[in-house]
């Protein structure tokens, strides 16, 4: 695994996530939010569900937005809020997608590994997004897939690729194995805390530039939720006309996604972040 990091940030502190969150208040911690993008069907939803859950999902529905919470525990008993934005890989869900990307404190880019095109699209499609939507958010590049028996891609064709799109690591991991899958997250951690305390408190006293309010991220969520649950209850309607009694185009108006203006331009430009985590070239 080692190879195939351009940075050694997963060597720093290790992550337990907590069963048990009865007696857990989140409201103590800044939630630590983690986005997670890449082609549609390269494995994003399993890696999350096999990190959080602990299985390998069998059945794909492909995603619109979903978001998780955990708590992840560091080596010194510091616990740590952690939401996982799951995203659409679909063009169709390009415009929610974007709105997933503000305020993230790490970004995981995923390709897969039996899949030549979700490597091509990192450079093509996801990085530039990225830098476009939270250009000062470290990027994770994540081969998903590691199991398959044979790699469509060049695992050192992708190490660099994730040096020239500025990410701070690689790292391939199996969803189905659970291989380097709690490695992957701590190291999601480790980009921001690497040898840092875990503190819980304010976000604006942090210095990082990586953690922002509880309540307005509370509010996205609450707003992409709707938004999808409307696409959602739309989707059911074409399919299903007769379940429906109230008039059918109901939801076809019942929310407006806009672009969001982060007052950053659409090029795709060097960004050098002081921190060192995010470089692009
Ligand atoms: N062999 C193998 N297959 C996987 C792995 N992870 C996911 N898959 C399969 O890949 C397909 C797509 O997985 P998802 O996790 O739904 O992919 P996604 O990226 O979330 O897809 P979208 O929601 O469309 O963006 C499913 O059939 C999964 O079973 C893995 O680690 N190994």
């Amino acid at each position: 695994m080692d190879a195939y990091y351009s940075q050694p940030i997963a060597k720093g502190n290790t992550y337990k996530l907590l069963d048990n969150t009865a007696d857990i208040h989140p409201t103590k911690n800044s939630p630590f939010k983690v986005v997670i993008v890449g082609d549609s069907g390269c494995g994003k939803t399993s890696l999350f569900t096999s990190y959080i859950r602990g299985y390998f999902p069998t059945d794909y529905e492909p995603t619109i937005f979903e978001n998780h919470r955990a708590f992840v525990q560091s080596q010194t008993n510091e616990i740590l809020t952690v939401d996982l934005w799951d995203t659409a890989g679909q063009e169709d869900y390009e415009r929610i997608r974007r709105l997933s990307y503000q305020d993230a404190n790490v970004v995981i880019l995923a390709y897969s590994l039996d899949a030549k095109d979700s490597l091509l699209n990192i450079p093509e499609v996801w990085a530039p997004e990225i830098i476009n939507f939270c250009p000062n958010t470290p990027i994770i590049l994540a081969g998903l897939k590691s199991d398959v028996a044979e790699y469509k891609v060049d695992p050192y064709d992708a190490m660099k690729v994730a040096q020239n799109i500025g990410a701070v690591a690689h790292v391939p991991c199996s969803a189905k194995q659970m291989y380097n899958v709690e490695e992957l997250f701590d190291a999601c951690f480790n980009v921001v805390y690497n040898g840092k305390k875990v503190t819980p408190g304010s976000p604006s006293k942090r210095t990082s530039g990586h953690f922002r309010s509880h309540s307005k991220q509370n509010s996205i969520t609450k707003s992409l939720n709707s938004i999808t649950e409307g696409i959602r209850r739309r989707k059911n309607v074409e399919r299903e006309p007769e379940r429906v009694e109230e008039s059918p185009g109901r939801y076809q108006d019942d929310y407006e996604v806009r672009e969001p203006d982060f007052g950053y331009d659409n090029n795709y430009t060097r960004v050098e972040e002081k921190s060192g985590c995010c470089v692009i070239t």
